[in-house]
Order: structure tokens, then sequence, then C-alpha cells
């Protein structure tokens, strides 16, 4: 039926993005760090341990050890904003306000800690969202970071009765946008040093190896994104993974035993990035940035430079800001 010529504009639907990310504590002191890591060890997709076999372990030792330590870690890199983690995400949802037209709301969440996403999902419902984009901003597909994180979204979903749409942020580790975010971000960082590293390393977050096994595309596409950068950069790039957690074997070579290694080897000058990072956090700034340089200045190495993520740069936010209006594509469109 045609709208009568006088009938009102129809108004476009409200559209809420909510970009996640891990989470982190509200303090770096032991009992947040404690409340944390409790809620992030406890979720069946990280540790894919028989929770009857695992909580035992995780609250009888862990969580009686490792809070004090991270917090000590948390301590070094925490800032007047809070957890690095914490203050460049809620800094990309701010730059990512408005980018997509008046009546798209951008939000901020975490999988673990605050804002929880189950709540933000609610408050884009309760601002008349009738859609709503998910954008785990995990480069790499992981079950433990990109599954999770839409778990929780549709686990709110689950409870109500008239849902909005949704559609979720596919992994984006060989976008042409993402790599050359990358690839310029690592031209500009590296021309910035004092030096020329002999070296350079795509440092990721690792993974247990059985993970890779199970079927999980996170070390595939980890690989990906360090050959596209290597081609996008005319250089090699080597691929390290770090931040091993329990005994179990995780994804090699490890960036720790890497580093150690390289000034035997002849490469006494080495730059990483992190490109599985869209946030500088605990993981680049403390294990990379301080240990990383210390294992490998003491191994003999003479220069060291970690450069930093996309964050909330221009380029990083240019590079999110083109992935996710492909997604808002056809709701953006006049109604
Ligand atoms: C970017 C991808 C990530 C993957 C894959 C990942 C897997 C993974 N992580 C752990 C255990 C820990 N990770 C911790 C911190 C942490 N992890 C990621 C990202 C990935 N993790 C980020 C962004 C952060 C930093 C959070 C911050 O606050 O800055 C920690 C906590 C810190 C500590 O105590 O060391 C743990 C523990 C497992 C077991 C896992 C695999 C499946
Ligand atoms: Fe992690
Ligand atoms: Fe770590």
């Amino acid at each position: 039926m045609m709208l009568p010529a006088d009938h009102p504009p129809v108004a476009p639907p409200t559209i809420g993005v909510l970009i996640i990310n891990l989470g982190t504590p509200d303090a770096p002191d032991a009992p947040a760090v404690k409340r944390y890591l409790r809620q992030f060890l406890s979720d069946p997709r990280v540790v894919e341990i028989p929770q009857i076999l695992w909580q035992p372990l995780l609250r009888g030792v862990i969580l009686n050890t490792r809070p004090k330590k991270s917090a000590h870690a948390y301590g070094l890199v925490w800032s007047e904003e809070g957890s690095p983690l914490a203050a460049i995400t809620r800094r990309q949802a701010a730059a990512l306000q408005g980018a997509f037209g008046e009546n798209v709301i951008v939000d901020h969440a975490m999988r673990y800690g605050r804002p929880a996403i189950r709540d933000r999902v609610a408050a884009l419902k309760a601002a008349g969202c009738e859609r709503i984009l998910i954008a785990p901003l995990y480069p790499q597909y992981c079950a433990a970071t990109t599954a999770t994180a839409n778990d929780e979204a549709f686990a709110e979903l689950r409870a109500m009765r008239w849902q909005p749409a949704v559609r979720t942020l596919p992994p984006y580790h060989d976008d042409p946008a993402y790599i050359a975010a990358l690839a310029s971000s690592v031209t500009d960082g590296l021309a910035a040093l004092d030096f020329a590293p002999d070296v350079l390393i795509a440092t990721f977050h690792g993974m247990p190896q059985r993970t890779l096994e199970l079927g999980d595309p996170y070390h595939c596409h980890c690989r990906k994104t360090a050959r596209l950068l290597g081609e996008a950069l005319g250089r090699e790039v080597r691929v390290a993974f770090q931040s091993r957690f329990g005994r179990a074997k995780w994804l090699e070579p490890a960036t720790d035993t890497t580093l150690a290694a390289l000034p035997g080897e002849g490469a006494r000058k080495v730059a990483l990035v992190a490109p599985g990072f869209s946030a500088d956090c605990l993981e680049t700034l403390e294990e990379i940035a301080i240990r990383g340089r210390e294992t490998f200045l003491e191994a003999g190495g003479s220069h060291f430079a970690y450069l930093p993520c996309l964050n909330d740069s221009p380029g990083g936010i240019a590079m999110l800001q083109t992935l996710l209006a492909r997604e808002l594509e056809g709701w953006l469109a006049p109604q």
C-alpha cells in the first residue's frame, strides 16, 4: 500500500553498536583481580576442563596465589583513567559515536567485569534499539574470546520477549582495511625509532595447542594476519605466542623464549607489534613492553621497541568505522 503524500516521514529505526573487549579488574588490587579472575577463569569457553575438576584447583590454588602477582603487574600499567584496556575501549566507543548517523548509538562492554555485556544489551534495548550489531573487537576468531562474547549477548536476548534484530561482527584477521591500518601503524612506528630492528615480531596471545586440534581457527587466523602484514610491509614478520597460562602445551613458539634466543642468533635489535589486541592492555604493556624488554636485554639484546596497538588512533578508528559500517549495510539505508 502506498503512503498518502502527506503522511509524516517514517523515523529511521534506532540502531545499537556494541563494541566488546575482554575486560579487566576494577582496581589494581588483589581483591578486585580475584573477582575478575574468578569470573574469567570460570568460563568454560576459556578453560576447557570439566568444571568439577577445574573449580577445586581454581578456588583452592589459583585464586589464592595469582591475584596478588597480577595486581602488582596491573599496578605497573594502571593510569589515571584506570586500566588501559578499559580506558582505550571507552575512547574507541566515544570516537565512533556519531560516525554512522544520529540514529546509531555506539556503546561498549566487557566480557568479564564492567560494563557487563548483558547490562549494555539491555540498555540498548531500553534506549529503543530495534537492531543491534554485536562487535567483539578480536581480529582473529577464538572461541575463548569471540564466541564467549557473543554467547553472553545472546544470553541477554534469550530473556527478552521482544528481541531486537541482531548481527555479529565477523573476524577481520585478513580484512584489507585492518591489514592496511596495521601496516601503516607499523611503518610509522618503525620510522620513529632511532634504530633499525634486525627482527620484527608479531606477538599474539596464545591458547592451548589442544584448542587448535579441536578445530579453533585462531592459530590459522594469526598466521594469516602476520603473512599479510609481512607482504604489506615487504619484510619478514616472525610470529610468536605470549601469555602462556597453566601447564598444558600452548601454541608455539613462545614470545618469551623467542626473545631470549634472538641475541644468541645474532639479532640484537628487535621490534614487536601485537596485532591481535585491538587495545593495549596488561598483556602488551606489562608482559611485552616491560618484561619482554628485560628478557631480551638480559639475553644480550641491545635495542628493543614495542609498537603500540591501533587503539583509538585515527587510523585505528577509521578502520573500525569501515568494518562496522559494512556490517550495518542495509540497516542504515533510508527506510
Ligand atoms: C586477544 C586474544 C586473547 C585470547 C585468545 C586469550 C586467551 C586466553 N587468556 C587466558 C588467560 C588470561 N588472559 C588474561 C588477560 C588478557 N587476555 C586477553 C586476550 C586474550 N586472551 C587480554 C586482552 C587480556 C588483558 C586484560 C587486561 O586487563 O588488560 C589473564 C589475566 C591477567 C593475568 O592474571 O595474567 C589471564 C589469566 C586463557 C587461559 C586463554 C585461553 C584460552
Ligand atoms: Fe588472555
Ligand atoms: Fe600475561
